[in-house]
């Protein structure tokens, strides 16, 4: 359904006729609207109207359709009780939601692959000055350029792995020319990557062939043996820039004529070998970067070095060699294959279930205006919304898109999102509390999955089966002594558990969402919190009789909240703060005391090294 509006009346068939023209409008899903805007008069025509696709906001209520008949702004079709109608072929935005849901969250890119090669080195040059009257002109090769570095730089202004390519090679130098010119140095890459980005080196997926070898299988390159020189001067010309006629020096020389090039390879293969051995101390361990909260903005990570120019044939001159013809190609740049992981990084990460109103909550407290609407996975990408308190104190909260029962098995949106409430310093399990017992919530494409199967077929897995009751067990218990909004927190708790041991004993809080709807809410409201403070201590229990795990050492707060109507949101925002505060305070202490550790372990070697070498220097000294 396309509505069209226009700031001026339009006519009906300019309307109709600029929506069927032209594969662009194709684009427009359904549920958007349409803005015809009027073209000047001297050009009004059937074409030369010109429109704009706007996104529908998604923030509308729930039940807008406009006429009968017609779809919903969320795209589902409604059930007699006006509920969406899951069953249905979903149509518009709801369209959109699936097929999403369906890539689990992969259009989100918050990990990738990247392969990243420095410039290799711009070859020297073999040039000799050459002008009228001078007779055997010096050698003027100049040098190449070394090749451009890989580089990462933290940028707060990126937050996804979208633009990262899978390959990144850096540019080669320039090479060098004749008259002493040196090549340029090639430029350095760098891309920009979001803060929050785990990079660790990974193996080479697959061993790379060099040309050579790749020659050597080949039958027809096999068939068709080079003569031994030829073979030589091409292994040589792998490393080596030849002046024309040069073979003569690479066969042997008549008896009494020394053979100043065998020299300048010895010199060059002793300092590709320290080159290469400094290479691999380098390289000894895998690459490792974490660029976190601590990471300012800006800061670069050389990820590949570009390889090193190579020497014009100056380089070679001495004082029996006076025309050196030969030059070195420049050197092979740094390959390495990285993974990249984004984590987002905030202070609080509000975790809920689908419609628990996260967004709403988000949206409430902070300048950030998410999508919200009445259906699962409105929030598909994590999004982070910024807490302004009056003293300027700022407190990053991160709405997550909701988690479900399997989650961590890769159910709903799958586990991809779990991975960014690692990072969040503060938990805010946000709970509907208005939910009521046996009412149950649809799920597209999720209620087909039956946990108690999954679990069965995992046996290492049974004991989550405890944390999560199948639908009997639920139904079998009283009305009275059952919470719905407690099964939801306890599904949270399993899937964040399962998700990473130890997840749930981060500092944390509840909000008691949607408390305005007073039929249900305060009645839940005060079984939901003794079943909670129960469960709490039960738990604490249980993890200080653990030696092995921290416990939670902290009450667990929870607050009734209207986040549509904004109510009790201060109270909220003021606990928050003092949690974000007390664990930012602790995590702070913890961090200098490890740069002072390593400070201290630093000079402690300094010392040492220094003690050391005067022994070596002066052993007589040392004695006496
Ligand atoms: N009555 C009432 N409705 C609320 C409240 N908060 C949120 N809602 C409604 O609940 C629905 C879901 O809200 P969202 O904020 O999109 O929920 P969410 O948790 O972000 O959902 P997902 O993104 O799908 O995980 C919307 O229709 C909101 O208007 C509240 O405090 N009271
Ligand atoms: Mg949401």
């Amino acid at each position: 359904m396309h509505r069209i509006t226009s700031s001026k009346a339009i006519h009906g068939i300019h309307s109709s006729a600029s929506i069927l023209h032209g594969s662009r409008s194709r684009l427009f899903s359904q549920s958007r609207t349409v803005v015809v805007t009027r073209a000047p008069l001297s050009t009004r025509s059937f074409c030369s109207c010109s429109y704009i696709a706007c996104a529908q906001d998604s923030g509308l209520p729930p039940n807008n359709s406009t006429n009968e008949g017609d779809v919903p702004v969320d795209g589902w079709e409604r059930t007699i009780d006006g509920l969406p109608d899951y069953t249905a072929e979903p149509r518009g935005r709801a369209k959109g939601v699936e097929w999403k849901l369906r890539a689990k969250g992969r259009n989100f890119v918050d990990f990738c692959r990247i392969k990243v090669s420095g410039g290799q080195g711009g070859d020297g040059c073999v040039s000799f000055h050459r002008e009228k009257f001078v007779a055997f002109g010096q050698p003027n090769g100049g040098n190449g350029g070394r090749g451009g570095n890989v580089i990462f730089e933290a940028s707060s202004n990126e937050t996804s792995l979208q633009h990262i390519p899978h390959t990144a090679a850096a540019p080669r130098g320039v090479h060098g020319k004749g008259s002493l010119m040196h090549g340029h140095a090639g430029k350095d890459l760098i891309i920009k990557i979001p803060m929050g980005t785990i990079i660790r080196e990974v193996p080479s997926p697959e061993k790379e062939k060099t040309p050579g070898e790749e020659e050597e299988d080949d039958p027809f390159h096999k068939s068709l043996q080079l003569g031994e020189l030829e073979a030589k001067e091409r292994e040589m010309s792998k490393r080596w820039v030849l002046y024309p006629r040069m073979t003569n020096s690479l066969t042997t020389l008549p008896e009494g004529k020394v053979n100043y090039f065998e020299e300048a390879q010895a010199w060059v293969a002793e300092e590709d070998r320290i080159v290469e051995a400094r290479r691999a101390a380098m390289n000894k361990k895998p690459l490792l970067l974490d660029v976190n909260e601590h990471t300012e903005d800006g800061t670069t990570f050389l990820v590949a070095r570009g390889g090193g120019g190579g020497y014009g044939n100056p380089h070679f001159l001495t004082t029996q060699n006076r025309a050196p013809k030969y030059a070195t190609r420049g050197r092979e740049g740094q390959t390495r294959w990285l993974t990249l992981e984004l984590k987002t990084i905030a202070d609080a990460g509000l975790v809920g279930l689908p419609n628990a109103g996260k967004s709403t909550f988000l949206q409430a407290v902070s300048n950030a205006h998410p999508a919200i609407a009445p259906y699962p996975f409105t929030t598909l990408n994590p999004y982070i919304g910024t807490v302004d308190y009056p003293d300027s104190y700022q407190v990053k909260v991160a709405d997550i898109p909701g988690l479900i029962r399997g989650a961590h098995r890769n159910i709903g949106l799958g586990h991809s999102f779990l991975r960014h409430v690692e990072r969040s310093k503060v938990l805010v399990y946000v709970i509907d509390i208005a939910a009521e017992f046996g009412v149950k919530r649809q799920v597209k494409g999720v209620d087909d999955w039956s946990p108690e199967e999954e679990y069965q077929e995992n046996d290492s897995e049974l004991e989550n089966k405890e944390e999560l009751p199948t639908q009997d067990q639920q139904h079998s218990k009283s009305d009275s002594e059952y919470s719905q909004p407690f099964e939801d927190w306890k599904t949270l708790l399993a899937e964040l558990e399962a998700y990473q041991p130890g997840l749930t004993r981060r500092p944390s809080m509840i909000i008691a969402n949607k408390a305005d709807v007073t039929e249900v809410a305060p009645k839940n409201f005060q079984l939901f919190e003794k079943l909670v403070q129960e469960e709490w201590v039960k738990r604490r229990a249980a993890a200080s009789s653990s030696s092995s795990s921290p416990s939670a050492d902290f009450d667990i707060k929870i607050v009734p909240v209207s986040a549509k109507y904004k109510k009790n949101i201060v109270k909220v925002t003021s606990i928050l703060r003092e949690i974000v505060e007390a664990e930012k305070a602790k995590e702070d202490a913890a961090f200098k005391r490890k740069e002072q550790r390593e400070q201290q372990e630093e000079e402690e070697a300094s010392v040492l090294k220094a003690t050391r070498r005067n022994i070596l220097h002066n052993p007589h000294k040392s004695e006496e």
